[in-house]
């Protein structure tokens, strides 16, 4: 059944390819330059919102051309210092384009046709200002023509109170006092009459709506009415499976408040990083309600003796296109045994705000007589409580309106679309204009993979703190929470792992680095932006991503942030009406010209003409960049080792006279941070888990994201490097994986496995060692003596997975 599950939803998520067509044409590179960004500097530091930008009109674009290549023939950039930099624009460029992959190169400019360089005009008049080679030869950045889309919005709140329904006086009154709740959500209101009526159902309603508690009430309402009181010991009547540690932990506390007037009903929750022991010990004295994520459940199932399903009344799949997706695919095969092989009857609920096409028929098969909740489509499948009847089932809705999400009506999306080389410094820019200049803001911001969480945390933590005004080590306390960096991913010890989780919970700002292992289900009050660095794998787990915002009708903002080559990606978001704006770079990148540091320092008592002053916040920006682990904050550069060894002896630096007189190593450059030991290698090891991860892009997104339309040389400037370091290729990623400390990457995996391989890591119990043991034990025991069984048919898995035929595995990718 798992595996039908992995293959229907990869099958919905195919059509994601869009009309190439859409992007049209280059922009031309003097539209996009700083130089035209903000006209005048602002005097306060006040937010100013990220919203698109006029564009200059053509015919000034057109002379801003020439005279930009008038000026650059006549005035050549006064930073050509070395060699390299003497060579002709063509050559040099060539040069770069030598370094990519083998195969397709980007295309890319000159000096002269920097994206965000100096205007000619600026050229002409001050020849001394130098031109940071982060703005040079840049891909060009597409015209994006998005297609503008009909976004599907669903009602959050509804008029209805909890105590219209018929549900126990002391639930009610600790859903009202204790939880603070009076009316219900749309999908409260419709899925709770559902489920008490006794029925299987498929709900889907869109981030933050209320999905938690449309399940937990139920189960709390039915099992306190049971007639023989339930005992401790009589072991679980609910299982509930969720996708991650940090839910399953979410969603404990949910079912443990609505349980406070039961106390005979106990909740538990399994999740792997606590001691095997100590869960062993709270099975065998008794779960009623059991929630866990399935590695860990599957542990147990095999290891603990004392666990049993004869009970079960209710199976909960919370994100359930997640959990039937490949990456769980073995272990809901394991447990849907367990739980078949002892009990038959029981009520079956699967949630999620991407219940897609492909979950959806796979539960046509294995639910009894589901009803389909949808709160977009509220004539589907609705109770009518005063007249008591149950609702029809209704028929499939159509393929595309499955396929499109519904999103909440108080999030505002944005893409940008950056050049490699500019990636980190945007990053840093609007985080620091988020942080910064606007007030009580609360950011996640989504990587790839946990080496990337790892790489830029540590950059960040040492280093952007440091621009709050004051030197590092004495920043006012409002600095250090508005910089408060935190970091979640899969590789974390897990007491570590909650209490980061607890921490950014219960603050008011904050700026959390992770991994898709915060992408479903956590909800995380007052979160005001979410800024994914890299694109994620499918539209559903975009929508999962943006989802820790806005919910339960708050308002929030995400921002997308693509390479150029990239820019498709909006197209194969808008096939599933996801509706994005775009914000230009440089209007992420000004912010740097408005810090107060710059401002005050750097003009000093003889004014400088204002696009020198811009001209060096590009400068700073570089400086930033260039020198990884050593030195870097956004406001100046430290001196450092030659490159023979940069990070072994970073030379120690000169006393200062005071704290709060700036040391300078150039004439308008502050320090303002210590070094950071040990940069390089993290960014060389970051770099390579970014290929790495890059090059399991699902099949249908990899005419999108493939490892050969990336300039290793650019990628490698986003991670502080000067150059790609040499044997960097997938290939040489791939001999040296023997060396990689993940003992999930060791593995020989192939093409979608492997993804999924990685997927799991993200989402593990945190024992898969002892699992391997397991597995190693079994190896040779009767394969398939248990069957595959479907939710609640008890049908062998192959014949639901005859339903659609999987697709072939993508060699590849595993060839790149
Ligand atoms: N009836 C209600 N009134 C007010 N707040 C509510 C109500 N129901 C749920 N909430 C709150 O809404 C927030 C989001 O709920 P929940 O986490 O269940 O959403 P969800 O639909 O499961 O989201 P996701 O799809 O991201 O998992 C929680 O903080 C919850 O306490």
């Amino acid at each position: 059944m798992a595996a039908a599950g992995g293959l229907l939803l990869r099958a919905a998520e195919s059509p994601a390819a869009a009309a190439p067509e859409a992007l049209s044409g280059p922009r031309r590179a003097q539209a996009r330059r700083v130089s035209s960004a903000p006209a005048s500097e602002p005097s306060a530091p006040e937010a100013r919102p990220a919203a698109p930008r006029e564009r200059p009109p053509r015919r000034w674009q057109a002379e801003a051309t020439k005279r930009k290549y008038r000026a650059s023939s006549e005035a050549p950039p006064a930073k050509r210092r070395n060699a390299a930099a003497f060579l002709p624009a063509k050559k040099a460029a060539a040069e770069e384009a030598q370094r990519t992959f083998k195969g397709k190169a980007q295309k890319t400019f000159s000096p002269n046709e920097s994206l965000v360089g100096v205007s000619g005009k600026n050229r002409e008049q001050k020849p001394c200002i130098r031109t940071s080679s982060l703005f040079k030869n840049n891909p060009e950045i597409p015209e994006l023509h998005r297609p503008v889309v009909k976004q599907v919005q669903e009602q959050v709140f509804t008029s209805d109170a909890f105590h219209q329904l018929d549900l126990h006086p002391h639930l009610i009154s600790t859903i009202n006092t204790v939880l603070n709740m009076t009316s219900m959500t749309s999908v409260q209101k419709q899925s709770i009459p559902v489920l008490l009526e006794g029925r299987d159902a498929l709900v889907r309603s869109q981030t933050g709506s209320g999905k938690t508690l449309a399940y937990c009430i139920p189960v709390v309402q039915s099992l306190q009415a049971m007639k023989s009181k339930i005992q401790r010991s009589d072991g679980p009547y609910a299982l509930v499976l969720v996708p991650t540690r940090e839910l399953a932990l979410q969603s404990f506390n949910t079912v443990q408040k609505l349980l406070k007037p039961f106390t005979w009903i106990v909740p538990g929750v399994l999740m792997g990083g606590e001691r095997k022991k100590s869960e062993k010990a709270r099975l065998r004295k008794g779960i009623n309600i059991l929630i866990s994520t399935p590695g860990r459940l599957v542990d147990h199932i095999k290891s603990t003796k004392n666990i049993h399903f004869s009970r079960i009344r209710w199976l909960i799949l919370d994100e359930a296109d997640r959990i039937l997706d490949l990456g769980f695919e073995k272990d809901i095969t394991v447990i849907l045994n367990a739980v078949n092989a002892e009990c038959q009857q029981r009520q079956n609920v699967l949630l999620s705000a991407t219940l897609t096409e492909g979950v959806t028929r796979l539960a046509d098969i294995s639910l009894l007589d589901p009803v389909r909740i949808s709160v977009l489509d509220q004539h589907h499948g609705q109770s009518d409580p005063e007249r008591g009847t149950l609702p029809e089932v209704p028929p499939l809705p159509p393929d595309d309106e499955l396929d499109s999400f519904a999103i909440p009506g108080s999030l505002d999306q944005h893409v940008t679309l950056v050049p490699s080389k500019l990636k980190l410094v945007s990053l840093a820019a609007f985080i620091l204009q988020k942080c910064k200049f606007e007030k009580d803001q609360k950011m996640i911001i989504f990587f790839l993979s946990c080496e990337l969480v790892e790489f830029y945390y540590r950059l960040f933590l040492q280093t952007l703190p440091a621009c709050s005004g004051a030197p590092a080590s004495r920043q006012p306390p409002s600095a250090s929470t508005r910089f408060k960096f935190l970091r979640l991913h899969g590789t974390m010890e897990q007491e570590e792992r909650t209490a980061v989780f607890e921490e950014f919970s219960h603050s008011k700002t904050g700026i959390l680095l992770c991994t898709d292992v915060a992408a479903r289900g956590l909800d995380l009050p007052q979160v005001t932006w979410i800024v994914q660095y890299n694109a994620p794998s499918s539209p559903a787990e975009y929508i999962h991503r943006i989802g820790r915002t806005a919910r339960i009708g708050c308002h929030g903002s995400s921002l997308l942030i693509l390479a150029p080559s990239e820019a498709e990606y909006v197209n194969s978001l808008a096939s599933h009406k996801i509706n994005v704006s775009e914000i230009h770079v440089e209007d992420i990148l000004s912010v740097l010209t408005r810090d107060g540091c710059l401002k005050g320092s750097r003009r000093g008592p003889q004014k400088e003409p204002k696009e020198m002053y811009q001209q060096k916040g590009r400068e700073t920006v570089t400086a930033c960049v260039l020198c990884p682990g050593l030195c870097y904050t956004l406001h100046g550069l430290v001196p450092f080792n030659p490159p023979s060894s940069p990070t072994r002896n970073p030379v120690p630096l000169a006393p200062r006279k005071s704290d709060s007189e700036p040391r300078s190593c150039r004439r308008y450059l502050k320090i303002t941070c210590t070094p950071v030991r040990g940069g390089v290698s993290w960014a060389k090891k970051a770099l390579q888990s970014f290929i790495r991860a890059y090059a399991t892009y699902p099949r249908e997104l990899k005419h999108i994201f493939h490892v050969r339309s990336l300039h290793l040389g650019h990628v490698a400037k986003s991670f502080g490097l000067r150059d790609a370091p040499q044997n960097l290729g997938v290939s040489a990623v791939k001999r040296r994986k023997g060396n990689l400390n993940r003992p999930d990457l060791r593995k020989k995996t192939r093409g979608k496995h492997r993804l999924a391989e990685i997927l799991r890591s993200e989402y593990s119990s945190g024992i898969e060692a002892s699992v391997a043991k397991v597995k190693k034990q079994n190896k040779h025991a009767v394969p398939g003596s248990q069957p595959r069984r479907a939710i609640r048919t008890g049908r062998p898995a192959s014949a639901v997975g005859k339903q659609k035929k999987r697709p072939p595995c993508n060699g590849k990718t595993q060839r790149d």
